[in-house]
């Protein structure tokens, strides 16, 4: 058995980005950059108006009011007019191109259109209201850089950059397997030595919060030719194979078993915590396995502490965006700690946060209840209504 921190260590060790791919810009909102988004051209590529208005030469406007005969329009998307002549001006819009030799736009709410054109009474402002050629960004800028994940912001910059696909650090293809000759589909535990599965479908949903893909789930009975063929099949599609159930030490106890075949190596067994302690992690070849206990509370308690760094580091995220752990005050007292590292599940009452009184490990309805995980090292000193604890939210 090893200690709470010594299986973040290992953790921390496997949880390296997996190898980058392309996607499309569409999709790839929340995935980490595997390479910076580079400009391949100027934006804006040449001068155009901030303003819907008319371009004019200052030179033009010396002496008010001046009226200047309009000879064109200018749109977005119409291309650059001709250079202006002295004496004139051009109508443009916002986005479109100013036409080469013009000063500035005066905005049409300063202007009066008349019979012989544009008629200006009002010295122009500070403001020239013109985007130089480039000023946005230029061809070789570094829009976004790489490590970071995209999000709507970023993905402007990306799109401005005229980019269909961006490369991304691939995310971990996850195989759910859950084990128990008792275990239903939810709607189908109909006799009374069958229950629900109520594991998959939550860790299918944990596991997309935390940027894995669901590759692939089956619900197998304790019987261990089956499992061996449904590990295979795990080992073969997935990254990631989260176990669940049969991590413990009774007879049909499988989980680690059904690898044999597939070199099963593992990293850790068995851990000091409480509740969780037949969490294990192993690896047969480039496929890492997870195997959370059956109880509820102990596989969703170890999902939140191991898979969701792990799947966050593979995915290119910083392994410790999952351990965010933050002190708050206790709104009721805790009881002298046990010998494991133990996570107790908490909901926030007033101010601070407060244990909630079943701390089962096979419970199932406490867990409806449950934001925070409350860490109490081993031994932990009794601690008082008020007192500082250290919290995750799960
Ligand atoms: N002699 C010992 N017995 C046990 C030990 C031990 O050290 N010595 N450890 C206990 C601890 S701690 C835990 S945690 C459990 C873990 O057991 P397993 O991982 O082997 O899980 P199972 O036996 O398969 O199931 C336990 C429990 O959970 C229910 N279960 C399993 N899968 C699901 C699911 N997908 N949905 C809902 N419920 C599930 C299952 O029916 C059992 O009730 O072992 C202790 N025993
Ligand atoms: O460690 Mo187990 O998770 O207490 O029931």
């Amino acid at each position: 058995m090893i200690s709470f921190d010594e299986s973040l260590r290992q953790v921390a060790e496997l949880a390296k980005p997996l190898p980058a791919e392309m996607v499309p810009l569409a999709e790839a909102d929340g995935r980490v950059l595997a390479a910076p988004v580079v400009a391949g051209r100027n934006a804006p590529a040449f001068a155009v108006s901030a303003m819907d208005g008319y371009a004019v030469r200052d030179e033009d406007l010396r002496n008010l009011p001046a009226t200047l005969r309009v000879t064109g329009k200018s749109f977005a998307g119409g291309g650059v007019p001709d250079a202006i002549l002295p004496g004139t001006c051009v109508r443009v819009f916002t986005g479109a191109a100013v036409p080469p030799g013009a000063d500035r736009v005066i905005i049409q709410e300063d202007v009066t259109a008349t019979n012989d054109g544009a008629q200006f009474d009002h010295p122009p402002g500070s403001s020239r209201h013109i985007r130089a050629a480039g000023s946005d960004f230029a061809i070789g800028d570094v829009l976004v850089p790489a490590d970071v994940p995209l999000n709507p912001q970023r993905l402007v910059a990306a799109a401005a950059a005229d980019l269909a696909d961006v490369a991304v650090i691939r995310q971990p293809r996850v195989f759910i397997l859950a084990n128990g000759d008792e275990l239903r589909a939810p709607g189908s535990a109909g006799a009374a030595d069958q229950i629900p599965d109520s594991l998959t479908t939550a860790l299918t949903a944990f596991v997309r919060r935390w940027h894995g893909n669901v590759a692939g789930h089956s619900v197998c009975p304790d019987d261990l030719s089956r499992l061996q063929r449904t590990a295979s099949e795990a080992v073969s599609q997935a990254d990631v194979v989260v176990v669940t159930g049969g991590a413990s030490v009774g007879e049909r106890d499988f989980a680690k078993t059904m690898f044999a075949d597939h070199d099963l190596h593992l990293v850790f067994a068995k851990v000091a915590i409480r509740p969780g302690k037949p969490v294990w992690l192993g690896r047969a070849g480039s496929t890492l396995i997870v195997g959370l206990p059956g109880n509820p509370t102990s596989a969703l308690v170890t999902a939140r502490l191991y898979l969701a760094p792990l799947l966050a580091g593979l995915a290119g995220f910083d392994p410790a965006t999952a351990w965010a752990w933050q002190t708050r005050p206790l709104a009721a007292p805790l009881e002298t700690g046990g010998e494991r590292h133990t996570f107790l599940r908490a909901k926030s009452s007033g101010d601070g946060v407060e244990a909630l009184r079943d701390q089962d490990s096979g419970a199932q309805k406490a867990l409806a209840a449950a934001e925070y995980l409350i860490s109490r090292p081993p031994s932990a000193a009794r601690a008082e209504t008020g007192s500082l604890v250290d919290t995750l939210l799960i």
